[in-house]
């Protein structure tokens, strides 16, 4: 899928206006661009996202369908595309915007399962919007990017704006495929894997026992933090939490990860006066990750609103695969 087409409305073409400041989102008129820049936010991420064909592309990924890859380098917490949904679940599937759901029907018939439904694709490729509310899209551009158990980015939704952002949690070169965790189950994900998404995992950590078990070994830590706070035993909670950060340091994993280990070794070391300035320094670390996982571009009440809700909403934040 080569097509060019309207960043907004997406209505395919050849003579695509370019945005003048960043000079890479297409637009097939002043009116789509105008909306965009309001009502998209792309007024807060231009020149701050890559755009698709500029920065990555859409290309076949041998026996997975279509897969999106780098054209050039992300550094980690890089924001590669910044996306809003067509279709929201919300009783029954609902346009987002009345005005784009016609003109991007193309792209929704090229998604998979090939000949589905529209609820089927929508089963498929829909992503999680509002995840406190258990919503989730349908993003054209971002529901072609493939699965891997460890996955070299992670994607967050900023409910003020509307727009999913995809952000690389690892350093992406030019060329390499650009992936994420589709589940935070460790035990039993090739399983559900087939069963939901119909295919067969062959990522590293599905081939390589090291890194498997480096994953399981993150999971039991992580709990461990909790179990061992719970009872009491906050130094080997503590313990845990560091042993949890070298394994993220050896898997290079995203800041989201670091952010909340360091949340939970802050709520242990602060119930000891003894441990209670460690406590402070695990904190600050915490937000130093939130700020870089969430952007500049956010504003800091953003930022905050996303931190508060990421910390507090269990299911959001136990993706330990995409470390
Ligand atoms: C959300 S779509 C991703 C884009 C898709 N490859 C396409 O061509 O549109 C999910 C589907 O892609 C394929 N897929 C994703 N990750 C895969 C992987 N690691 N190995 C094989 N197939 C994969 C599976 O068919 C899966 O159901």
């Amino acid at each position: 899928m080569t097509t060019l087409f309207c960043s907004r409305c997406y209505k395919p073409g050849v003579s695509l206006m370019k945005c003048g400041k960043c000079q890479s989102r297409l637009y097939c008129s002043r009116e789509c661009q105008r909306l965009d820049w309001k009502r998209a936010s792309h007024k807060s991420w231009c020149k701050a996202s890559g755009e698709i064909n500029v920065d990555f592309e859409i290309r076949n990924a041998p026996g997975k369908g279509v897969g999106i890859f780098a054209l050039r380098t992300f550094k980690r917490g890089e924001k590669i595309m910044v996306e809003r949904p067509i279709l929201y679940s919300r009783s029954g599937l609902v346009p987002v915007d009345a005005d784009v759901a016609p003109g991007a029907q193309w792209a929704v018939d090229l998604l998979l399962p090939r000949d589905g439904s529209l609820q089927d694709k929508f089963d498929r490729n829909a992503m999680s919007c509002a995840e406190d509310q258990g919503a989730s899209g349908l993003f054209i551009t971002m529901s072609r990017v493939n699965h891997d158990c460890v996955g070299n980015t992670l994607h967050h939704y900023v409910d003020s704006q509307g727009v999913k952002i995809l952000v690389a949690s690892h350093e992406i070169l030019a060329g390499d495929e650009i992936t994420f965790s589709y589940t935070d189950i460790v035990r039993g994900r090739r399983t559900f894997l087939a069963q939901k998404f119909d295919f067969s995992c062959g990522c590293l950590a599905c081939t390589d026992p090291s890194i498997g078990n480096l994953l399981l070994r993150a999971k039991e830590l992580d709990q461990k933090i909790i179990q061992l706070g719970s009872s009491g035993n906050f130094a080997g909670s503590i313990r845990a939490g560091k042993s949890l950060l070298r394994i993220y340091d050896s898997l290079q994993s995203s800041p989201k990860m670091y952010l909340r280990t360091y949340y939970d070794m802050f709520q242990m070391a602060i119930t000891k006066r003894s441990t209670l300035q460690d406590g402070i320094k695990y904190m600050k670390r915490a937000m130093q990750f939130a700020l870089e996982f969430y952007g500049e571009q956010l504003k800091n009440d953003e930022i905050v609103t996303q931190y508060a809700k990421y910390l507090s909403h269990p299911s959001s934040h136990r993706n330990y695969l995409a470390a």
